[in-house]
């Protein structure tokens, strides 16, 4: 019985149901310049982001007026973004790993479900529908939980799930791994290697910043997790490098006129500049690839006024392909597979049971019950 059921698995016809897919879940990008008013359309639209009066009227009207803007900045890092690129090598390397190891649950396909650029989720649902998938893991390559991000992630999920998308389908979810040590490692190497870039004398002078995008202060005190696990990650990975470096965590991109969190990373460099300080890493620890953030606003932007001001500036190189964030990502799936099959673990994480204790928004509430129950029940 074991044999036939064995080879059944290996025909072409069975192998499709055993199929584990693995959804990797990001906010996404243009990759091409033309492709910019849609993305900008489809982010402001989402209500788990960027809350508006009049949404559906209004996004429309701030994206056509914010498009020829960020239009140039996707034209100065090369004509789009490379995040569908970089999430297709990370996904592709992911799955290959997970099937060594872990045979008792292969294959595994990674498939790509952004939030405001194509693949949407909706073309996801079709993929997967197409390849008869039955088990799937959402997993987040948000490393640091926010409702603004991962949430808004979970939240799509949900509707289409709702809307009959994703019928049949066991889900759990990997929801943050802001920590985990296959992360850390690869974040530390790229800071390693920038850190030799400056001469070994005065090498130990170097402070280390750490930027992430910022969020608005309304988000922060409705008592989203992010700011805290970004926080975590930063101690962690200063722990690894044995403190060997003063270094701090400061926060960039700001849209709009509203308070958010700071201090704010242009600032941060000239306040170093006045302090006296020469030599600097930049690192951009909350998103695991290149995007206008690290290519145009730290590279083009801050780095170059930092050089006016005498300060020799280095920056850490995002994770794009490094084979050891690959292993991570298979590791951290890897775990989830197994300690979710023997029962160890449920569908979702405790962290993820619990709702920010300002949050109002009914859809977070229905969406961590349908995970719950493995997006059997549809709420
Ligand atoms: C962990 C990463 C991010 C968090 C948290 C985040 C929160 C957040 N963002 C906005 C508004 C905008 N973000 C925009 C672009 C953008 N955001 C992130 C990441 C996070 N955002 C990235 C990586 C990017 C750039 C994508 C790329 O391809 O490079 C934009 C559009 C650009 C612009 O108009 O300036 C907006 C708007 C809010 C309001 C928010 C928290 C509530
Ligand atoms: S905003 Fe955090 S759970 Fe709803
Ligand atoms: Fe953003």
């Amino acid at each position: 019985m074991r044999c036939l059921v064995h080879y059944l698995a290996h025909t072409q016809v069975c192998a499709i149901p055993r199929q584990k897919a693995i959804v990797m879940m990001n906010m996404g990008g243009p990759s091409t310049v033309s492709e910019t008013h849609d993305f900008l359309k489809n982010l402001f639209s989402d209500g788990d982001l960027i809350p508006l009066p009049f949404q559906r009227f209004l996004a429309p009207l701030i994206a056509r007026r914010r498009t020829p803007q960020i239009e140039k900045q996707y034209s100065d890092i090369g004509g789009g973004s490379p995040i569908l690129r970089w999430s297709q090598t990370q996904g592709a390397g992911m799955a290959a790993l997970l099937d060594e190891l872990n045979p008792e649950s292969a294959p595994h396909k990674s498939y790509i479900a952004f939030r405001y650029a194509n693949p949407l989720t909706d073309e996801t649902a079709r993929q997967m529908k197409q390849d008869g998938v039955k088990r799937a893991v959402a997993f987040t390559q948000y490393p640091q939980y926010s409702c603004s991000t991962t949430g808004s992630s979970l939240n799509d999920v949900f509707r289409k799930a709702h809307a009959g998308s994703f019928d049949g389908i066991e889900w759990s979810v990997i929801d943050r791994w802001g920590t985990h040590p296959g992360f850390i490692e690869a974040v530390a190497r790229n800071v390693e290697t920038a850190l030799a870039k400056f001469s070994p004398s005065t090498r130990s002078d170097t402070v280390i910043l750490f930027s992430a995008h910022s969020l608005p202060m309304s988000v922060v005190n409705r008592g989203d997790p992010y700011i805290l696990e970004v926080s975590a990650s930063v101690s962690t990975v200063m722990d690894r490098l044995g403190h060997s470096n003063p270094y701090r965590l400061v926060w960039q991109s700001q849209v709009g006129p509203s308070a958010w969190m700071g201090m704010q990373t242009r600032e941060a460099l000239t306040g170093l500049a006045r302090l006296g300080k020469k030599q600097v890493v930049l690192v951009s620890i909350a998103f695991t690839s290149d995007h206008i953030e690290t290519l145009y606003e730290l590279d083009l932007e801050y780095a170059k006024e930092a050089r006016e001001h005498g300060i020799e500036v280095h920056r850490a190189e995002s994770l794009n392909d490094s084979p050891v964030f690959i292993r991570a990502l298979a590791d951290i799936t890897s775990q989830h597979l197994r300690d979710y099959s023997t029962g160890k673990i449920g569908p979702t994480s405790i962290q993820m049971g619990l709702r920010c204790p300002g949050c109002t928004n009914a859809t977070c509430a229905q969406q961590k019950t349908w995970f719950s129950r493995r997006g059997q029940v549809v709420a």
